[in-house]
């Protein structure tokens, strides 16, 4: 007798999206869900609107067309409950130049009102993942680019979200820092929904549970990463062949 499970639950919604900038469509009719427990590849080209996209799910940019929820909640009319949920790393990080580490989460934390008990827990809860202990004290901006990323994810982590929106968290990175990021990323997989864009496709081998892939605003391929090799003989060449000039002469 098969045994019916219930699927989980849905935490990251993108319903419909769309963003027009004048005439110009960055995100075009953007459809699909994360569910409890997943971690998500976002990929495309530059400029195929994955950005955009997660600015709409996160609530930083209002969507011209659709809905986009967080563990349910709309996140234009219900933003505030959305975003106790929601951990967001964007593109450049959220970083302040002139403020320490330290003074940042201080600061973050103060902004998401955390109790002063639990906000000293949290930090460091944050400082420890993220091992931010050498650098509390130094200039933001005086920082290298690997350390600023983990300021950003340290920021992201800090009230303890359930789901994590992490636009590009590995770019700019060698290949050591790549390395610290993913064993973070593999560690948060194990209780936390995750959504991330990376333009390294061994990422996504290495982690994905399931790819999205946009193109010219629109979703080409929502499945499995085992899906990708029916889509081309590599990763590389199915990325080419949805996202690449095949893609363009074929629509
Ligand atoms: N505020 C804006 N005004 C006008 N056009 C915009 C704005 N923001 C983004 N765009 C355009 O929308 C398109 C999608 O940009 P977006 O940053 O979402 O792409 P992306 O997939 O994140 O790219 P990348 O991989 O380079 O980060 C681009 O053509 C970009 O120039």
């Amino acid at each position: 007798m098969s045994e019916s499970k219930t699927p989980a639950k849905p935490m990251i919604e993108a319903d419909h999206l769309s963003k027009f900038y004048g005439p110009f469509a960055a995100s075009r009719d953007v459809s699909f869900t994360v569910r409890e427990g997943e971690l998500v590849a976002f990929l495309g080209p530059n400029g195929a609107g994955k950005s955009t996209t997660m600015k709409m799910l996160t609530g930083y940019i209002a969507p011209s067309e659709g809905e986009a929820r967080i563990a349910g909640f709309n996140m234009l009319s219900e933003r505030i409950e959305g975003s106790k949920r929601l951990g967001y790393l964007p593109e450049n990080g959220p970083l302040y130049p002139e403020m320490t580490p330290l003074s940042m989460l201080s600061f973050f934390a103060d902004a998401r009102g955390l109790s002063p008990a639990y906000r000293k827990e949290r930090i460091e809860a944050v400082v420890e993942i993220c091992d931010l202990s050498t650098v509390m004290y130094k200039a933001t901006s005086k920082l290298s680019k690997g350390f600023k990323q983990r300021v950003g994810m340290a920021q992201a982590l800090l009230h303890e979200p359930d789901v994590l929106i992490l636009d590009e968290p590995t770019a700019g990175l060698d290949p050591n820092q790549i390395r610290e990021v993913r064993r973070t990323m593999r560690r948060l997989s194990e209780t936390k929904t995750i959504l991330l864009s990376t333009h390294i496709l061994q990422e996504v081998e290495a982690m994905a549970d399931r790819v999205v892939m946009i193109n010219e605003g629109r979703v080409v391929y929502n499945g499995d990463v085992a899906g990708l090799y029916e889509r081309g003989t590599d990763l590389d060449d199915a990325f080419h062949n949805l996202t690449g000039q095949a893609a363009v002469e074929a629509s």
